[in-house]
Formats: structure tokens, C-alpha cells, sequence
């Protein structure tokens, strides 16, 4: 069984699915760890972003490790993870995340990925797992997401929610919610709330 939750920038889909594929006992995968390891390994690079051909030598060694509580990107022995949510990467993957090619990679890790599992990002019911039984789509107001992420980074709020609305709408291609997706307002819930809901759906 696989179960997909898509949503827009931090609404709240790892720790959605984290809590959700644990009340399972199965994995969680984060797509989005991806595009942020490929950014990471090209900024490092000192590579052109936009580039495919500049990004694709270095994602040979990279590997998505989908740990129940919470996943981790290797390249070779290296654990990337601690890198991976900084406002540097934010600011470039989401051109990144625009290229083909790399799209292409980033599936290829994905459905190579034995199931059950819970798989989040933007377009894992639309695109990567099309025909998973169970789709949800989670939205909240750029200010409640801004407010949310506060907790997490230095900046403040209206910087976040600057960046977050400008990665919104950099990520609108790939973003659309799959037809037979369910649509959650996170806004008004908790967190526990949004799992819950979900969880009630699939019983
Ligand atoms: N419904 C909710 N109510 C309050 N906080 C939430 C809710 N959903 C998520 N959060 C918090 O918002 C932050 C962003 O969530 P995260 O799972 O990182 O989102 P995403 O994976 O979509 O970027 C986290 O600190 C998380 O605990
Ligand atoms: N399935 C996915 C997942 C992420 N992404 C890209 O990767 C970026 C980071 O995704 P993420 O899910 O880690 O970001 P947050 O929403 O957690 O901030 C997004 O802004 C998209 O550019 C994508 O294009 N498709």
C-alpha cells in the first residue's frame, strides 16, 4: 500500500507523514530531501544550478535512507541531513527541482523504493505513484506556515513568508493536487489533528 501527502512549502508534510507511516509501522519518504541534497552537492560544487549536466556526476553516490523516525541523505559515507534544511539550499532548489533530468533521477530513487510506505512532497500522487490507493493534499495560509517555520529558523516572520510565497510560486508546475486527492486545510488543526484525520480516512 502507498500513501501519498502532497502540500505546499512547509505546510506540514514530514511531520504529517512521519506521524502517520509510524501509526502504520511502515516507512516515510521525503522526496523534497532529495531536491535539497542535489542543491546542496551543487552549491558545494560551486556548479550553475540550472545546469543538468553540471548536477547528474555528482548523484551517483547519493542515497535516500527512509528511517521511520525521520529520513537521512547519504552521499557515500557522508550523512548529509543536517545540511539540508538551511535558507541557502531553500534558495536554490527550487530551480533545481525545475530541471527534467533531475526530476527523472529523483523518481528513479523513489519507486525503486520496496513498498509499503508513505511517500510526501508535491507531486507523488500526480506523478511518482499515480495509482496509490490513498492521496492526500495539504494546504495553510502563507502566514501560518511562515509562523510554523519561525519556530525552526532565525529569521523572522515576514522574511519566511516572503521566501515560502516565492517558492510557492516557483514550484507551481509540479505543485497541482491529483484529482482524487483528498484536501486538508491544516490552518485550523493540530498537528496531531491533520494525523488523525488522515488516519481516519484510511481505516
Ligand atoms: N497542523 C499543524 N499545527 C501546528 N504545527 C504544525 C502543524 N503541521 C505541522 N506543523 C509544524 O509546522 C512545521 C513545518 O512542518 P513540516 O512537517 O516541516 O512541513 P513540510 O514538510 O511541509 O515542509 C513543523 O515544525 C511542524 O511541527
Ligand atoms: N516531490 C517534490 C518534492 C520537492 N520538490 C522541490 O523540493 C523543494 C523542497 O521540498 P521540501 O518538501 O523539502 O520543502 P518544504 O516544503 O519542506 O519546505 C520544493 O520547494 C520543490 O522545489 C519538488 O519539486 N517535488
Amino acid at each position: 500500500m502507498i500513501v501519498t501527502i502532497d502540500g505546499v512549502a512547509a505546510s506540514g508534510k514530514s511531520s504529517v507523514s512521519s506521524g502517520v507511516a509510524q501509526a502504520l509501522g511502515v516507512p516515510y519518504v521525503s522526496s523534497g530531501l532529495l531536491y535539497r541534497a542535489v542543491t546542496l552537492l551543487g552549491l558545494n560544487a560551486g556548479a550553475d544550478l540550472a545546469d543538468p549536466s553540471a548536477l547528474l556526476p555528482l548523484l551517483s553516490p547519493v542515497r535516500l535512507e527512509p528511517l521511520a523516525s525521520g529520513n537521512r541523505v547519504w552521499n557515500a559515507d557522508h550523512d548529509l541531513s543536517a545540511d539540508l534544511h538551511s535558507t541557502r539550499v531553500d534558495g536554490g532548489v527550487s530551480t533545481v527541482a525545475a530541471l527534467p533530468e533531475i526530476r527523472e533521477w529523483v523518481d528513479a530513487q523513489l519507486r525503486a523504493l520496496p513498498a509499503p510506505l508513505v511517500a510526501e512532497g508535491r507531486d507523488m500522487g500526480t506523478n511518482v505513484f499515480p495509482h496509490a490507493p490513498h492521496k492526500f493534499y495539504l494546504t495553510a495560509s502563507p502566514r501560518v506556515r511562515a509562523e510554523r517555520r519561525a519556530r525552526e529558523r532565525p529569521e523572522d516572520i515576514p522574511a519566511i513568508e516572503a521566501a515560502l510565497t516565492e517558492r510557492d510560486r516557483q514550484d507551481t508546475t509540479q505543485s497541482a493536487p491529483a484529482p482524487d486527492a483528498r484536501i486538508i486545510d491544516t490552518g485550523p488543526l493540530t498537528l496531531q489533528g491533520v494525523i488523525d484525520t488522515i488516519l481516519n480516512d484510511l481505516r
